[in-house]
């Protein structure tokens, strides 16, 4: 049974309207004008127990809108979540026992306070069992390699330390279910691999359901099996990285080093990209000519130092997905 069933989710935001100026101001208290976002257009998925999923799109396409949504935080305009059986804005209290929140651009622990103190203050609150706190506890300073930041206040941990002390405090109470909202913006390239290998083995190891949000292509390829695209409300891709790639293009590269600077080649399917002195970067169609077929041709006719067949970056495919959404 999957572990997340959305169905239909709408969203609609209602602003107030303001006319600028003095007379603008006063009007607004008579005659209020409003205008409705529609943040979600009754978007549809399911996640299966232990699956990472990377849930991708331009900025204002509803990403952080729907985590709301599955957290309890929002209540939808229309549709319906379950959520482990869980209806997550009526069962409020029952469902953030069972999840954890991470966002990386807000933390929920106390800014002046100790970090321990932080993690005690939460095991109170979800009234953690002492022998599964101090388990977890210990598990998560060895994972993240906490113990020298226990005792200092929040306020003074780079932001590398505190999203690793953000990410022991989501899963003190041992939620099988994680929601992290772009949980490595702003990390060094240091921070951002160890924050990786830790959701990695969080989802690998505790086999705990993982919704991630990222505008960050590489934490997509390093973690995600699978990927939902949303732009503009809608879901425009759901599936395999590899299905990404086919839906938006089945182009894919040969960059080869000769021994010498003079290529010429023309075949139907393939074109140069890109050729600076020895090193030549070809695109080619596979469903016109095989990676086999255009290798065997150019060994043919040149001396080869060495070749390699590549996908587009995934960078490339989303930008062309994000372009149609907009
Ligand atoms: N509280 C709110 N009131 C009014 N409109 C909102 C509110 N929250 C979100 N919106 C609007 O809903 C749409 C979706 O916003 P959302 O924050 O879900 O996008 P996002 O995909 O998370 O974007 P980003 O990548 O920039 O964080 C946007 O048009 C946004 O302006």
């Amino acid at each position: 049974m999957s572990h997340i069933v959305v169905k239909d989710l709408s969203k609609t935001f209602y602003l107030s309207e303001r006319t600028s100026g003095l007379w603008g101001s006063v009007r607004g208290l008579f005659d209020r004008k409003t205008k409705a976002v529609q943040a979600l257009k009754g978007i549809s998925f399911s996640v299966e127990p232990g699956e990472l999923v990377g849930y991708i799109g331009p900025n204002g396409a509803g990403k952080s809108t729907t985590i709301k949504i599955l957290s309890g935080i929002l209540v939808p305009s229309g549709g319906t979540c379950l959520i482990g059986g869980r209806t997550p804005w009526k069962d409020r209290i029952q469902h953030v026992g069972r999840i954890g929140v991470v966002f990386g651009q807000r933390t929920q622990l106390w800014w002046d306070l100790p970090v321990i103190e932080s993690f005690e203050l939460l095991r109170d609150i979800y009234r953690v069992p002492e022998s599964v706190y101090r388990s977890t506890c210990a598990e998560m300073i060895e994972l993240l390699n906490l113990e020298s930041l226990l005792n200092t206040p929040v306020r003074q941990l780079s932001l590398g330390q505190r999203m690793r002390c953000d990410f022991a405090a989501a899963m003190l109470h041992r939620p099988d279910i994680l929601f992290l909202d772009e949980p490595t913006i702003g990390l060094d390239a240091v921070s951002k691999l160890s924050v990786r290998k830790f959701i990695k083995s969080l989802n690998q190891g505790h086999q705990v359901t993982t919704i991630l949000t990222t505008h960050d292509m590489d934490d997509i390829e390093a973690l995600c099996d699978r990927v939902i695209i949303i732009g503009n409300g809608e879901i425009l891709c759901d599936g395999s990285l590899a299905k990404l790639r086919s839906q938006v293009s089945s182009r894919r590269y040969l960059k080869i080093d000769l021994k010498t600077d003079q290529f010429q080649f023309e075949t139907p399917g393939v074109s140069v990209l890109n050729q600076e002195g020895h090193t030549i970067t070809l695109a080619f169609d596979p469903l016109q000519i095989s990676a086999a077929t255009l290798i065997q041709k150019i060994t043919e006719r040149y001396e080869v130092e060495d070749l390699f067949v590549e996908n587009p970056p995934i960078e490339e495919i989303v930008a062309e997905l994000y372009r149609g959404a907009r």
